[in-house]
């Protein structure tokens, strides 16, 4: 049986101190975020979602942005390599929870440098952002590793924001949605649906027509249940601070057999 099971990694000690690069920074409720993130893999959990926590990296105070340190395509997690270098440091647990649940394990290697908040999967399409954290030898190596396995690869311009995926992710039927400020070329994308919010462009799909999606985006989410989905709306205004958003708090592996 495919499994469904959520990697997540507790907000560590240093959280505070997590990267700022497209935002001001803004001072960080280190109670309410340990509060968000319970209530967010509770969420998690709640929809059928078994979490397995990565074991938590204290030093480093962006941790907690686990979706970055692990790219997962059928059984093989491609362990990412940060474009900050300050972020390194997060793979050794990741690194070891992963071959854990039975994956294939892979690497992204110098010179490459890629975050996993910059590639998008959808079916075999994998969208790979090429931005701030991903550079072009990154997203060669996403495409030598993915590709004999049954994948294309798509590159996509990132200059606006973070991740590719603080711009766009995607409806349960391969509709991308983004704010269409923040998007470099909407036109990339086949299907491509305009949200009225930023954070309205962040859903991690749950199952079904369940969407999870930040409290800060209510017209995305009421444009969401208009059109059909069921938004699961869950507060994560501390991780938003630092540039986080619904996706980057957890991975989800949906093709191993346990
Ligand atoms: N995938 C994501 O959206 N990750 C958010 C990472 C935020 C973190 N403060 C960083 O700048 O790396």
């Amino acid at each position: 049986m495919p499994t469904k099971k959520a990697l997540i990694r507790r907000p560590g000690p240093r959280l505070a101190e997590g990267l700022v690069t497209h935002i001001e920074r803004e001072p960080v409720d280190a109670e309410l975020a340990l509060e968000q993130w319970e209530a967010y893999g509770e969420a998690l959990r709640a929809h059928g979602w078994e979490t397995v926590e990565v074991d938590p990296a204290d030093d480093c105070p962006d941790a907690v942005f686990v979706e970055d340190t692990v790219v997962m395509y059928k059984n093989v997690a491609l362990i990412a390599r940060s474009g900050a270098e300050s972020r390194r440091d997060e793979v050794a647990g990741v690194e070891e929870a992963v071959a854990h649940l039975g994956c294939s394990v892979n690497w992204i290697w110098e010179p490459g440098t890629l975050d996993g908040g910059d590639v998008l999967k959808i079916g075999d399409t994998i969208y790979v952002g090429r931005g701030g954290r991903t550079n072009a030898a990154g997203v060669q190596q996403v495409r030598a590793a993915f590709e004999p396995l049954g994948a294309r690869v798509v590159a996509v311009p990132v200059s606006k924001v973070l991740h590719l995926k603080s711009a766009v992710t995607a409806l349960p039927d391969g509709t991308v949605i983004g704010h269409i400020p923040k998007v470099d070329r909407p036109s990339l994308f086949p299907s491509f649906l305009a949200v009225p919010e930023e954070s309205g462009a962040h859903v991690v799909l749950l199952g079904g027509a369940k969407l999870l999606i930040a409290a800060s985006a209510p017209k995305s989410a009421e444009l969401l249940a208009d059109l059909g989905h069921d938004p699961v709306v869950v507060d994560i205004s501390e991780f938003e601070k630092l540039e986080g958003c619904v996706t980057c708090l957890s991975v989800r592996l949906r093709d191993l057999y346990a």
